[in-house]
């Protein structure tokens, strides 16, 4: 129910513009959020939304225009002083410490002198009131992504704000999850607090928010009421053209050769809240996008690590690649048989954030690519490095404030870009790659998509591990679910239906039998 009306602006800018060097990130926007109503804020990678409520959020200084809280005119200098005035926020990139219980993540940004029981007692009584299942003593490195962001949502309510903001809530949560978040968000909304909510899922930007601001290039180009608009005609504003969906041919793969086969994977829990992987087996041959799907949490991560070569295998031959037994091979070792693997967190483990873009594109290919980029007597050779990060930010069209930037400046998006297609520019054998398009707006998604589909086409084999059903079913030839640890078998594309694959995610279906194992297993 939308009950927003006309109420009176909770908090309203005028003229807000941030300058980071040369590129203008917001350029004079102007914007009220009312009171009771979730405001959408949309645009396409770069377009400004995460600079607008950085500025709103006290992390970023505005370089001009003014804020009005509640009609008076403020100067928000810190986050402090936006939970101070009743603003909270609700990151892209968490800031948890892995070591930490959620609920000393959570006291930590309470500082007048809570005991950490009330505080757990808090956060219980909190995640109860507006469903967000939350265990306050469970070790936040044992979590998954969607266990993390209830810790976070938690954090940022048990501030009590009249304004939360939430910087693409719903991009890595399964469509269970982000339900059971809107029920979260409609409860707030219901009780009179504003939400500005950025997203690039237009479906529940549709179904949830009561009006949309969308940007593009910094600057505001139009508001609308998302509930009257298609998701169509909302990507059309955000990218000024009509989005494409990747095209994918059906192909032949009976006598393709296999490049990437796990045969009889499992590996026990890492810790108490991590998935065993029970006795996988899969076969990819060049030419082939296989779909992983899944609700999160159900071992796809495990699954991840055990192929990238991140945890070794007890037995070498339970992960192959082009033909070689790497199972207690390392990542470099397996790259360097012309594999290519990309995370799904991209700050910190997909690239580093404080170094520049040619720096990671270093980092991750001076093994592999020891002769393009490394000189006879060890010396980096700088051009032949600029030249591809250059040709990556081109093919990828990677917006950016400087030509050769710290990752960390780079839009969550953009850096998503620069990251895969840092991979795909080596043209790798196999490429594992891990929620590809998480975060990414819809063009950029698009481009992505098709660029997965054509390194496959082109005599890859492709693995997509993703929680977006729409985005497996685009580009996948067949869709395996991960389910409590174990895959099931491939359903080829044309079997596939999404009732199928729903019963699956679902554990209707237990186990499965694959051709290449063993009849006797
Ligand atoms: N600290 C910074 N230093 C330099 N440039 C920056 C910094 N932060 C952001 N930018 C640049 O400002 C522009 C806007 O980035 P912003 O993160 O606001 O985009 P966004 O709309 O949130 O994108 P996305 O949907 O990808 O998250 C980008 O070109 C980005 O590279």
């Amino acid at each position: 129910m939308k009950s927003a009306g006309e109420a009176a602006n909770l908090i309203e800018v005028r003229g807000l513009t941030k300058v980071f060097g040369t590129l203008t990130a917001c350029n004079h926007v102007d914007l009220g959020i009312r009171q009771g109503e979730i405001h959408a804020l949309l645009g396409e990678n770069g377009a400004g939304k995460s600079t607008l409520v950085k500025m709103l959020f006290g992390s970023l200084e505005p370089t001009s225009g003014e804020i009005f809280w509640k009609g008076q005119p403020v100067k928000i200098t810190s986050p402090s002083v936006a939970r101070s005035l009743g603003i909270g926020m609700v990151f892209q990139h968490f800031s948890l410490f892995e070591a930490l219980t959620a609920a000393e993540n959570i006291a930590l940004s309470v500082d007048d002198g809570t005991s950490l029981d009330k505080i757990a007692a808090k956060a219980r009584d909190l995640s109860k009131t507006y469903g967000l299942p939350l265990d306050p003593d469970s070790l936040v490195g044992d979590l998954s992504v969607g266990e993390r962001q209830r810790i976070e949502i938690t954090r940022c309510l048990l501030q009590e704000p009249d304004l939360i903001i939430l910087d693409e809530p719903t991009s890595v949560l399964t469509p269970q999850e982000a339900d059971k978040l809107f029920e979260t968000l409609e409860r707030l909304r219901a009780e009179g607090k504003s939400i500005l909510y950025i997203s690039h899922r237009l479906e529940e930007v549709k179904r949830l928010c009561d009006r949309a601001t969308v940007m593009r290039h910094g600057k505001v180009v139009g508001a609308c009421d998302p509930s009257k608009e298609t998701a169509a005609s909302l990507a059309r504003m955000m990218v000024g053209a009509d989005v494409a969906t990747a095209e994918r041919t059906p192909i032949e793969l009976k006598d393709a050769p296999e490049l990437l086969g796990i045969c009889g994977l499992s590996r026990k829990p890492a810790g108490p809240f991590s998935m065993p992987l029970k006795n996988i087996w899969l076969s990819l041959k060049a030419g082939e996008v296989l779909g992983i799907a899944g609700v999160a949490g159900n071992g796809q991560g495990e699954f991840f690590e055990a192929i990238s070569g991140e945890v070794l295998q007890e037995s070498a031959d339970s992960v192959r690649i082009r033909g070689k037994s790497v199972g207690r091979m390392g990542i470099s070792a397996r790259r360097s048989l012309g594999a290519a693997f990309v995370p799904e967190e991209r700050l910190g483990h997909g690239a580093a954030p404080r170094m520049r873009l040619s720096e990671n594109l270093l980092l991750s290919r001076h093994a592999t690519d020891r002769k393009a980029f490394i000189a006879p007597g060890g010396f980096v050779k700088n051009g032949m490095i600029q030249h591809a990060t250059q040709r990556i930010i081109e093919v990828m069209d990677v917006r950016k404030s400087a030509p050769d930037p710290e990752a960390a400046s780079l839009s969550g998006g953009n850096l998503q870009k620069f990251i895969i297609g840092r991979e795909l520019d080596r043209q790798p054998a196999v490429m594992v790659v891990n929620q590809p398009t998480w975060g990414v707006d819809a063009g950029a998604a698009a481009r992505i998509r098709q660029a997965l589909i054509a390194l496959a086409r082109a005599g890859s084999a492709v693995l997509v591990i993703s929680q977006d059903l729409d985005e497996l079913f685009e580009i996948s030839d067949s869709i395996a679910v991960m389910h409590n640890g174990e895959l099931s078998k491939p359903l080829p594309r044309a079997e596939a239906t999404y009732e199928r694959i729903g019963l699956l995610m679902g554990g209707a279906e237990p186990g499965h039998t694959d051709p290449h194992r063993p009849e006797a297993a």
